[in-house]
């Protein structure tokens, strides 16, 4: 079998060398010319895939090995009979941790106690679900939008969660989006924040946005952040990925280059999830486990002492693993240089190894109950002693 891969597939080898023979490119430079023999395409979000790529090939199997889909023309693979496989949930929960990370940021900035306000959030799948789950815990008040889960599975959420995107975003403090870039049909998300609702957006409200960067109409945040600064912005996600625009990082509260699930766990399982679905497919045996691949954590114990406080605890634990204003740090020292395309490529290619919460054992006194209950309610792993 003959596969071609984005490069920047980790243990793309370790994983696939034993299925047939890879030929690695930048995802960017995967051309139609290196497909006309290829039999499996495996990609990540960079690569547009469609007839201008495949129609000339011979691939029988395109993986993805990210959640979103939006750079896949599915119709046109079904149509051509042509199998497909992405990794649903693989990334989820460094989302999840990349929005932590930007909320406890924000609360000991701004001087607020994430208690004491409503989140938002607009989509909840795998990642908002998780989301949802996470700060529910720690005693976060939270409504949800999402029509098309409601409207399967009412019973998904507490009843009183559920909100229409106008009530949520009058009504939440913090509006976290997670939804796939949907352009047309019942429920389109293509600027779902348009030009009206972030004008009638109330002052002070905080907008994370690490679903796709066109669900927000990013014109018109510019426009409102240019006029009026009085929204707090987190943006992972841009319209025009990699050439987005560099005046808007300026105006965000917190920006990076579409790193939210570039934990190394979430890419790993990505990689895992495509390869048990392209052995599936081919009725191939899997013979390797992610386990057996994963490296050791740098960090893997804390230990602390019957002092730290539970608020102190959190904050300290979180930053520890996952402390997103590097991130944001690195790409406006990168603009300083390069342009944005040029700033997103490097550092999502030179990405630091960043593991996920729940790789930490964190060591307690056995009389740190509350500390430890909040610390599993976010995903990591306690022992109280
Ligand atoms: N920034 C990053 O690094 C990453 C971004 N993502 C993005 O996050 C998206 C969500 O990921 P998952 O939660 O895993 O996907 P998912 O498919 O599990 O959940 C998406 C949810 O959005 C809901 N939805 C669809 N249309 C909607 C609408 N008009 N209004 C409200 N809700 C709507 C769906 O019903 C579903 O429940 C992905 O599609 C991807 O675009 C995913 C991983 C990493
Ligand atoms: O999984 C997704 O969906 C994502 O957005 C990925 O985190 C994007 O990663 P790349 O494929 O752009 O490396």
């Amino acid at each position: 079998m003959r596969i071609i891969a984005d490069e920047n597939i980790p243990l793309v080898q370790e994983f696939f060398a034993d299925i047939g023979k890879i030929k690695v490119y930048l995802g960017r430079d995967i051309k139609a010319k290196y497909l006309k023999e290829a039999d499996v395409l495996l990609v990540r979000s960079v690569t547009q895939v469609d007839a201008d790529l495949l129609q000339h090939s011979g691939v029988r199997f395109v993986g993805t090995s990210t959640i979103g889909t939006d750079h896949i023309d599915l119709k046109w693979l079904k149509n051509q009979k042509i199998a497909f496989a992405n990794a649903p949930g693989s990334n989820a929960e460094s989302v999840v941790e990349y929005v932590l990370s930007a909320l406890v940021y924000l609360e000991e900035r701004e001087g607020f106690e994430l208690q004491d306000k409503t989140v938002g959030i607009i989509g909840a799948g795998n990642v908002g679900g998780r989301l949802y789950e996470r700060l529910h815990q720690v005693g976060v008040n939270i409504l949800i939008n999402d029509p098309p889960l409601q409207s399967k599975n009412e019973q998904a959420f507490p009843e009183s969660c559920w909100a229409d995107l106008d009530t949520l975003l009058e009504q939440a403090d913090i509006i976290s989006l997670h939804t796939p870039l949907i352009s047309s049909g019942v429920h389109p998300t293509h600027h779902l924040l348009d030009k009206k609702r972030i004008q009638n957006l109330a002052a002070g409200k905080i907008i994370i946005n690490s679903g796709r960067g066109a669900v927000i109409d990013t014109q018109a945040l510019k426009k409102r952040l240019q006029t009026q600064e009085d929204l707090l912005t987190v943006l992972d996600v841009w319209e025009q990925e990699p050439h987005f625009d560099a005046e808007l990082v300026k105006l965000v509260t917190l920006a990076t280059p579409h790193i939210a699930g570039y934990s190394l766990d979430g890419k790993l399982r990505g990689t895992e999830m495509v390869c048990q679905s392209l052995c599936q497919h081919f009725g191939l045996p899997m013979r390797k486990q992610l386990g057996q691949l994963i490296p050791e954590p740098p960090l893997r114990k804390i230990n602390f002492s019957a002092q730290m406080l539970p608020e102190q605890g959190v904050r300290t634990l979180i930053r520890a693993c996952y402390d997103v204003r590097s991130d944001d740090l690195a790409l406006r020292l990168a603009l300083r240089t390069l342009t944005p395309a040029q700033a997103y490529d490097q550092l999502r290619r030179d990405y630091p190894v960043r593991r996920e919460f729940a790789n930490v054992r964190v060591e307690l006194k056995s009389k740190q109950k509350a500390l430890a209950q909040k610390l599993i309610s976010l995903g990591f792993k306690v022992k109280l002693n």
